[in-house]
């Protein structure tokens, strides 16, 4: 019997293997095989595991020049043939495009903010004086002291559920290896995102808005990244998970740390919102201890100009004192607590 079933063909999805790069990646991938499927083709979408520098010796990371380590060893992997595409969380990657690749594909972002996440049910203003918060990230911290001076700020890395840990102890992922140590912390920031691709938002007890806490550039979005010359069936599956809406506000808010020339570890927030009205971008440039601030906000009409009003708030917030206020070419060497 002859059968003019077509073969089916596999793709293959390049992965850190941290439990939120696990779950970014399969996201993606059951999102293309069902693209796949309603155009009537068999694709069956495999993970491979990449294991990055980072993931093996944090402090290596300083050698690969810091900011974007944990996205070069994914994107060598692409390059070089050995997987045909990788996703990235969008505000892990550097800002400057890499040759022989594209960003294919920038789906629906999930919510840009970051949460606290504290014991006791503790929100912000709720948390007692100099209680102990932790995160690794100077914009939040930065946010963070200009609201609470009085909190003392740990500096923490690991990944999202070992630095949950250090506030709810051990057993809060049950999954997976967990801090063993004993919690240490009153508090952590966390994205909002990471925690909703966990299935961890339960341990939330501030979800914190612009007002509070304006987020890192395209944070909440992923970028799904593959080569320049992809098979094209690879390519119109990828069309189909992309999201004009996300990718404006992301070229917009990126286009903010370009224009500051924004170090990785700049205390920086920026958020893009697209609205019936337009599109609304909001930047802030604050000091590490929290003294000081400035902060622009501008609205277009026509998503085309993002990129613009990006340079353009950038160069508001310099005239506004921004190169004082903050070190803005502060890179860091990427911690761990910085790449998922
Ligand atoms: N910096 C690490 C990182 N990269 C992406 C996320 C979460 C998902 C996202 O922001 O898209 C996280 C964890 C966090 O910041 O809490």
């Amino acid at each position: 019997m002859t059968s003019a079933m077509p073969s089916s063909r596999t793709i293959r999805l390049g992965t850190r293997t941290s439990a939120l790069a696990t779950a970014q990646s399969g996201t993606i991938a059951r999102a293309l095989e069902r693209a796949a499927a309603a155009a009537g083709e068999r694709v069956r979408v495999e993970l491979v595991p990449v294991r990055t520098q980072g993931d093996v010796d944090p402090s290596s990371l300083a050698s690969l020049g810091g900011t974007g380590a944990f996205a070069a060893a994914l994107r060598m992997a692409v390059l070089d043939g050995r997987c045909d595409l990788a996703v990235h969380s969008f505000k892990d990657l550097p800002t400057a495009p890499v040759d022989g690749l594209r960003i294919w594909a920038v789906p629906q972002r999930d919510d840009p903010f970051d949460a606290l996440c504290a014991r006791n049910g503790w929100d912000l203003d709720d948390l007692p004086r100099g209680a102990r918060v932790g995160t690794g990230s100077p914009r939040r911290a930065a946010q963070l002291l200009l609201r609470r001076p009085d909190l003392r700020i740990v500096d923490i890395r690991g990944n999202v559920p070992t630095r949950l840990s250090r506030v709810l102890g051990a057993g809060v992922w049950p999954d997976g290896p967990l801090g063993v140590r004993r919690p240490d912390l009153d508090g952590v920031v966390l994205a909002m995102a990471g925690l909703i691709r966990l299935g961890l938002t339960a341990h939330v007890t501030e979800a914190f808005d612009e007002d509070v806490m304006l987020p890192a550039a395209a944070q909440g979005a992923l970028a799904v990244e593959a080569r320049i010359d992809a098979d094209p069936l690879l390519t119109s599956l990828l069309a189909t998970l992309d999201h004009a809406v996300t990718r404006a506000e992301v070229v917009a808010e990126r286009a903010v740390m370009e224009g500051l020339e924004a170090g990785c570890a700049a205390p920086v927030g920026v958020l893009a919102q697209v609205d019936e009205r337009g599109l609304l971008l909001d930047a802030a440039v604050i000091s590490v201890k929290g003294t000081e601030a400035v902060r622009s906000r501008l609205r277009i009409t026509d998503l085309d100009g993002a990129e613009a009003l990006g340079h353009r708030i950038a160069s508001d917030l310099l005239g506004y004192g921004a190169g004082d206020v903050a070190d803005l070419r502060a890179t860091k060497p990427h911690r761990p607590e910085a790449g998922q």
